[in-house]
Formats: structure tokens, C-alpha cells, sequence
């Protein structure tokens, strides 16, 4: 069968698996990083998707790109890019998304135009912000893309007009799931004119073709792109914990929320992905192993060997803000310090149940808007961790399955190059998704409980 590659240009990094059309065997993968920070220039994203790419497209018949969400990547009359892209996790665009909802009349307003409640992370909110901001830069932008919309649009050599998917367009703010188009006015309303937007593809389509003249496919966002990698069934909830946090799902009917709780994005197959986001997940527990002064595997050590609840020490693990719940200026914090629980073991304890903590109010507020959930699918670079397991099992209010360590988000770019490539009406039937390791339920709603008191206690939410 033809080869077939998935690029995933997440936050920290580009990841690229090139993969057996038929079944979505990997046949060879790279890896090379992204910069920190929360604005970066797309140029960075090229050169690592080249670093990774390099002598491993030899022979590739088609390609799809899934990336972060949300970053506003803007460009001017030339297709050049105007300013560095503002990331999904970039908090300076609060105010303008307070400003945004108050003008439209209120959160429920959003939800009912776009299926989403602006917050910091939505293009929309950003391009306020810049707007604002920075005018003469602004006033030069005649489009506006997403990171995967530009990355695909690079692949095609710039040629023809750029196009995205429905499931990256959802989570911009001026692209509406439900109602399936975009609402330009909303756009007007945030950056104060038109700007040129990519056409939405169907899930699909060849949208262009790489010099090599290999298929290139519409891609999507990330997290659509991990639904599509472990062909997400209806009742399986994912929990991802990557730089994000997310808990997803796939469901045949849009979910509108008009607490902002949870986003309603659509899926890449046609479907939606109802999703709730975390600023704040495995980079709490490098943070933490580094102030420890050990790595992941020495926190995993150390956590595993303090019990549940550690000790009463909770953290809030605000380190970046957080953007569920809508703390954008909060800092992390310890609580519950007793000379008893000061050890490094109730600290990395602390770290993870925080983590997950926040993932788990995440999926229960899936499951109250309807969203059935049977089963916990934990994934992302943190699921490697053993503590992660064992403490999602005592926090997460269904049973955890770990499925086989891969790069999902890949994976899935990989599986929809193969479904544009075969022209069917489904995506190829792939094998990925197997189940490494069922995690046994042992329930401890303390933990639960203690952390949202003292949530509620210091930021009143
Ligand atoms: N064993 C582990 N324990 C905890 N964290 C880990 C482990 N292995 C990798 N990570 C963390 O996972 C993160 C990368 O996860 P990934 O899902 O690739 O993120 P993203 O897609 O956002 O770039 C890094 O912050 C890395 O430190
Ligand atoms: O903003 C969201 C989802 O709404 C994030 O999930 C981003 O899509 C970044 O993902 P990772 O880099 O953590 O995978």
C-alpha cells in the first residue's frame, strides 16, 4: 500500500509519523522541538516541520498536518506574516474577550452564534486584542489563519488560496459548528474589518498538492486530530495531557454551553468534539520534578510512594494562568502545609492530583450537558507517567484505559491523508487505539473535594 505521513505541530513540538496507508502501521517517525513562549513566529514551526521531515517524505503519497488550536497567525497582501502567532495559551487577550462577550449581549449570545464563549485562548478574542494593540501592525493584515492552516498552506508551496477544516475552524470564534459557516460580522466585530479567512474544507478533500506532488489534505486541529487517531467511538471520553489538558469527545449533536465550560468544536469525519481545556497539565509535573530536583521518572517515584490526598497538601496548579476554570491572571498555589506532609513525595503527589483534578471537573462537566461517558482513554506525553495512571483511576469518575503509547494527534493527520487519498466516504479502517493497560477503579472522592474547597476558597470559583 502507498505511504501515507501526519504531522503534528503541537505547542512544545512537530512530531511526524509516516505510516502504512492500509492499516496505519508506523513505518518510520521524527520528532525536533518547538521554542517556548506563547508567541511565536510560524517560521519556527516550518523549520522544525523541516528538521523533522528531513529524508522521511521520500516516497509519501499524501500528508495532513493537525495543530494547535486557536493561534492567530496573521499575513498581509503578500501571504507574508505580519506579526509573531499568538498561541492558544497566550492570556494577554482576556479583556478583550470580557469586552467581547458584554458586547454581544453575554455569554449565551456566543454560544448561540458559534457554539463557544470567548475566552483568552479563541482567535477571536486575539484579534481584539491586537486590534488594540498594536494598530499599524493590524492595519497592514489583509488574512488570518490558524497554525495548521498555514503549515498545510506552506506544504502546497503558497499556491492557490488557504484552506482549513471544520474542526480547526471551531475553536476560532468566527466559525460556527452548528450552524456550519462562518459569521464574518463577529470577525468585523472583534478586529474591526474583513480579513481573508481559509475555505473550510470537507473532511476529505485534496486541498493541494506538495511540489513533490504528494496529496495534501485539510488537516485540523489537535485535539480533532487524536479523536481521528484513536478512532474515537461514541461513550469513550479522552483525557489528554500534553501541554494542555483536554477531555473530549465525539458526539453526533453539537453541544452549546453558555458557561464557556465547555467548547463546542466540531470533529474532523463530520461529527463534533465537545471539549473542555486546561492551560496547565504535563509541564505542571516537569515543573514540579525540576523544583524537586529529579525528572519525570523520579516524580513518578516519589508520588506514587505518598497516599491519596497527600497528606492534605493541594495544589492549585495555575502555573500559566488557567483557562478552565477562567482564572487567566491566577498564579499556582500549595495549600494544606503541615510539618507531616512536607516531603518531596506529598509534594509530587500533590502535583498530579492537581493536574488531574482539573481534568476531572473537565469530564464531569461533559457528562452533565449529556455527553455519555463509559470509559476514560488516557493519552498525551504525561499518560506515560505510571502516578498519572494510578491517580486519574482515583479521580476520574469512570474506568481508565491507557491505549498503546503513540503520537495520536499524528496518527490521525496520517489516517485522514489515507482517507483523502482513497476518495471514500469513511476513513480508512486503521488498528490504532489498541489497549495497553485497563487501570483498576479505586475510587478516593476526598481528594475531589478537598481540592475544589480550597479552590473555592481562594479564587471563589
Ligand atoms: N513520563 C512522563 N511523565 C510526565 N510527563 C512526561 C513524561 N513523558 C513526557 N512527559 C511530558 O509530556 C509533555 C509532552 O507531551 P505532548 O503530548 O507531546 O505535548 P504537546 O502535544 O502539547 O507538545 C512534555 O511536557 C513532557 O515533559
Ligand atoms: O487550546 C487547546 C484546545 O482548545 C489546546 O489543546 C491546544 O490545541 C494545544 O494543544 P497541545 O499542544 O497541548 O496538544
Amino acid at each position: 500500500m502507498p505511504l501515507v505521513a501526519g504531522i503534528d505541530s503541537s505547542t512544545q513540538s512537530c512530531k511526524i509519523v509516516v505510516c502504512d496507508a492500509g492499516d496505519g502501521s508506523v513505518v518510520r517517525e521524527a520528532r525536533a522541538p518547538h521554542p517556548d513562549g506563547t508567541e511565536v513566529h510560524p517560521r519556527a514551526w516550518w523549520a522544525a516541520l523541516e528538521e523533522a521531515s528531513a529524508g522521511l517524505l521520500d516516497g509519501v503519497a499524501a500528508v495532513a498536518v493537525a495543530g494547535q488550536q486557536h493561534g492567530m497567525v496573521t499575513v498581509d497582501g503578500d501571504g507574508e506574516v505580519v506579526r509573531e502567532a499568538l498561541l492558544w495559551n497566550d492570556t494577554r487577550s482576556a479583556g478583550a474577550a470580557e469586552d467581547l462577550i458584554a458586547e454581544l449581549g453575554g455569554p449565551r449570545a456566543w454560544a448561540e452564534a458559534v457554539d463557544n464563549v470567548p475566552g483568552a485562548s479563541l482567535t477571536v478574542s486575539k484579534l481584539r486584542w491586537f486590534a488594540e494593540n498594536e494598530p499599524e501592525a493590524a492595519a497592514r493584515a489583509t488574512g488570518v489563519m490558524l497554525p495548521h492552516d498555514w503549515l498545510t498552506w506552506r506544504l502546497t508551496g503558497r499556491e492557490g488560496a488557504p484552506a482549513t477544516d471544520r474542526g480547526d475552524a471551531s475553536g476560532t470564534g468566527y466559525w460556527s459548528a452548528s450552524g456550519g459557516g462562518y459569521r464574518t460580522d463577529l470577525l468585523v466585530r472583534a478586529f474591526g474589518r474583513e480579513l481573508d479567512t481559509p475555505r473550510v474544507a470537507a473532511p476529505a478533500e485534496t486541498v493541494g498538492y506538495t511540489p513533490g506532488g504528494a496529496v495534501v489534505a485539510p488537516g485540523t486541529g489537535d485535539n480533532m486530530g487524536a479523536a481521528l487517531g484513536l478512532g474515537l467511538r461514541p461513550g469513550d471520553a479522552v483525557v489528554s495531557l500534553g501541554t494542555s489538558g483536554t477531555v473530549f469527545a465525539v458526539s453526533e449533536t453539537p453541544v452549546r454551553d453558555a458557561s464557556g465550560t465547555v467548547c463546542g468544536f466540531a470533529d474532523a469525519t463530520g461529527r463534533y468534539l465537545p471539549l473542555v481545556c486546561t492551560l496547565n497539565a504535563a509541564r505542571v509535573l516537569t515543573a514540579t520534578a525540576g523544583l524537586l530536583g529529579t525528572d519525570p521518572a523520579g516524580l513518578d517515584a516519589l508520588a506514587l510512594a505518598a497516599e491519596p490526598g497527600a497528606g492534605g497538601l493541594v495544589m492549585l496548579p495555575y502555573l500559566d494562568g488557567e483557562r478552565t476554570p477562567a482564572l487567566p491572571a491566577a498564579a499556582g498555589s500549595l495549600h494544606g502545609m503541615r510539618r507531616d506532609n512536607m516531603t518531596a513525595a506529598h509534594l509530587a503527589r500533590a502535583a498530579v492530583e492537581g493536574m488531574l483534578c482539573g481534568l476531572a471537573d473537565g469530564l464531569s462537566a461533559l457528562t452533565d450537558r449529556g455527553v455519555p461517558v463509559r470509559r476514560v482513554l488516557l493519552v498525551g506525553g504525561a499518560a506515560r507517567s505510571e502516578a498519572v495512571r494510578r491517580v486519574a483511576a482515583t479521580v476520574l469518575d469512570a474506568p481508565v484505559a491507557v491505549p498503546e503509547p503513540a503520537e495520536y494527534v499524528a496518527l490521525g493527520a496520517a489516517r485522514q491523508a489515507a482517507w483523502a487519498l482513497a476518495g471514500t466516504d469513511a476513513p480508512p479502517e486503521w488498528n490504532a487505539g489498541g489497549i495497553a493497560e485497563e487501570v483498576g477503579a479505586s475510587p478516593a472522592p476526598q481528594v475531589r473535594a478537598r481540592y475544589a474547597e480550597v479552590r473555592r476558597a481562594v479564587h471563589g470559583v
